[in-house]
């Protein structure tokens, strides 16, 4: 029997997907090809009660992912909204938040920036630090998991949101608030996909409402963004953006060309040093990773 399907967990090559009358089945895919995602709408063949090989998939309105000069790494399909999720502690990584909103850019999704473990003293501290990134143009929400999630509620209505962030700051606090029989659900996922474990190691995809959804995903340490082309990462950054059609060559790399107005910019304190510093890191992976 063929049916349609989606994927609401991931894990390496095993994949869970659901039935649209909520039916959970364990899946594979056929041959070596495996680029799927969580929230991917898959066709499928349904074998057995328990398990499916997916046949195909179906175009996506967004693809959320990382990737370095080897390989890709799919983070969620479909989504509307990604929320990354930041903690006074541990300390969180700039870094990691400037790639990983290049990403969102590029996939042409919309951001929220996370504030989780609001109660801890060192957050204001962490507040701080995360206004340059909403004078950016990027919303912050500030809260507390294990206080109280409603504030994040008019966020999701109506969206299809993947978390993101570093390991430790709260994802799985913030899931589990947010969906009460999620502690339940990822075990049973868990054992679906034979793995044992009961930490983030894949994404999972829970339905907040009929029209509100939400996927967790494990946490990251680095965010690669070898699949963006060199030329579009500066307009992906939105403090570079009004500088940009400014520089005297028309192919300036903003690097030690005469007349750049990114380096203009930056000179007369309206770019950070930081976030060029950024983009020359990036131009220089992708340079290595053309080279491979
Ligand atoms: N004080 C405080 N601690 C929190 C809050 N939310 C989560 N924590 C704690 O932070 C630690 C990490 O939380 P997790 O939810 O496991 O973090 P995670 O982001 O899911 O981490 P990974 O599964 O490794 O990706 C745990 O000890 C939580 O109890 C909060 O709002 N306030
Ligand atoms: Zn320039």
């Amino acid at each position: 029997m063929s049916a349609s399907a989606t994927v609401v967990a991931s894990h390496g090559r095993s994949y869970a997907v659901e039935l649209p009358d909520g039916v959970r089945l364990s899946a594979t895919t056929r041959g070596k090809k495996t680029d799927l995602a969580c929230g991917d709408k898959v066709r499928i063949k349904v074998l057995n009660a328990e398990q499916a090989v997916i046949e195909a998939i179906e175009s996506r309105s967004s693809l959320l992912y990382r990737s370095d000069q080897w390989r890709q790494k799919l983070i969620a399909a479909n989504v509307t909204q990604v929320l990354i999720v930041v903690a006074p502690v541990p300390s969180f990584s700039d870094e990691l938040i400037g790639r990983c909103l290049i990403a969102v850019e590029a996939a042409g999704i919309r951001p929220l920036l996370l504030l989780n473990k609001a109660d801890l003293p060192e957050a204001a501290v962490a507040h701080a630090r995360l206004r340059f990134w909403e004078s950016l143009g990027y919303p912050l929400l500030m809260l507390s998991a294990k206080a109280d999630v409603t504030p994040l509620f008019p966020w999701l209505a109506e969206q299809t949101s993947v978390l993101v962030g570093q390991s430790g700051m709260g994802k799985s606090t913030l899931v589990n608030a947010l969906v009460p029989t999620a502690l339940a659900r990822v075990n049973e996922i868990s054992t679906a996909l034979d793995s044992g474990k009961h930490t983030t190691t894949h994404a999972t995809l829970y339905h907040l409402d009929d029209a509100s959804h939400l996927i967790d995903s494990p946490g990251l340490q680095s965010f690669g963004l070898a699949h963006v082309a060199a030329g579009e990462l500066p307009g992906l950054m939105p403090d570079l953006r009004p500088h940009l059609g400014r520089c005297r060559f028309h192919n300036c790399r903003h690097r030690a060309e005469p007349g750049c107005a990114l380096h203009a910019a930056r000179e007369a304190g309206l770019v950070r040093a930081e976030r060029l510093a950024l983009l020359h890191r990036l131009q220089d992976e992708l340079a290595l990773a053309a080279s491979y």
